[in-house]
């Protein structure tokens, strides 16, 4: 993203003022900010659902690929998981996990054998002919993971995924992303109010503060991978919360 300039009409001041950051192939980046600091408005740029006023976004361009910078361009190579599931409760598991392979006219055979092979590891194995209405939050979350890693995108944006599910729930299915990013090194951007959340997950936290969004600062996590939900108890981890809240509260977005 370069110089991305945006406002939703021209009165308002602009929520990005020239904001630039790039994220690389294979990268799991974590976007953390204040609830209304415009982390899904930057998600619908990147989608091409909203159109900046000035600057540039590209998906793509690294090895074997050519890079799309127009709206339609990058709608084809961006994954976006909502924060409501958004499944259609006419559907089957395995027919709401093809849904995105359907629409690239991927023959219905081979789409379903694709998710098949995936429905163990993300921990749907017997579930496949169970209807929306009949899974767990938890397991609602991962059916529509997996229709969004079986898109087979260039670039996956997760727009607070967890956040509708209990402590617990969400604990477990922060390990399991763990794993399950660990094997297939998508790359990733992930939008999230909880620093603790972004720290687990993530190779970089981007943080946003102030309005409008002018630049965002940077935090590399260089916690050892695997990790678990025990990695958020080292003494490691206590230091990079104490530098997100620091960036967080030069920002402006935290009190005290
Ligand atoms: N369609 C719209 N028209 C005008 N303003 C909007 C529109 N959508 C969002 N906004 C405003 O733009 C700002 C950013 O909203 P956005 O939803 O991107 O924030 P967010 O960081 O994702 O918040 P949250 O964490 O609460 O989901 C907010 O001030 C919001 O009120």
């Amino acid at each position: 993203m370069e110089n991305v300039t945006f406002a939703f009409s021209p009165g308002e001041p602009p929520v990005f003022d020239g904001l630039s950051f790039r994220v690389e192939p294979g990268e799991f980046v974590s976007l953390l900010g204040p609830s209304g600091i415009g982390k899904t408005t930057l998600f619908r740029l990147i989608c091409g659902l909203l159109k900046p006023q000035a600057g540039r976004l590209t998906v793509g361009g690294g090895a074997g690929g050519a890079e799309a910078s127009t709206a339609s361009g990058r709608l084809g190579r961006v994954g976006y998981m909502p924060q409501r599931d958004a499944l259609l409760p006419w559907r089957n598991v395995l027919q709401n996990a093809v849904l995105a392979l359907e629409v690239r006219g991927v023959p219905k055979r081979e789409a379903e054998s694709r998710a098949k092979e995936l429905l163990e590891s993300f921990g749907l194995a017997g579930a496949e002919r169970k209807y929306p209405h009949e899974l767990s939050g938890g397991m609602r979350q991962r059916v529509s993971f997996l229709r969004t890693v079986l898109g087979g995108y260039d670039l996956l944006l997760l727009d607070e995924p967890f956040s509708a599910l209990d402590a617990m729930t969400r604990t477990q299915l922060q390990e399991w992303l763990l794993g399950v990013w660990e094997r297939h090194r998508t790359t990733v951007l992930f939008i999230t109010h909880d620093m603790e959340e972004a720290l687990l997950l993530s190779d970089r936290v981007l943080i946003a503060a102030g309005r409008p969004v002018a630049r965002l600062a940077e935090l590399p996590v260089s916690l050892p991978r695997p990790r678990s939900s025990e990695t958020t108890l080292s003494p490691e981890f206590a230091a990079l919360k104490r530098e997100a809240r620091r960036l967080l509260q030069e920002g402006g977005a935290l009190h005290g």
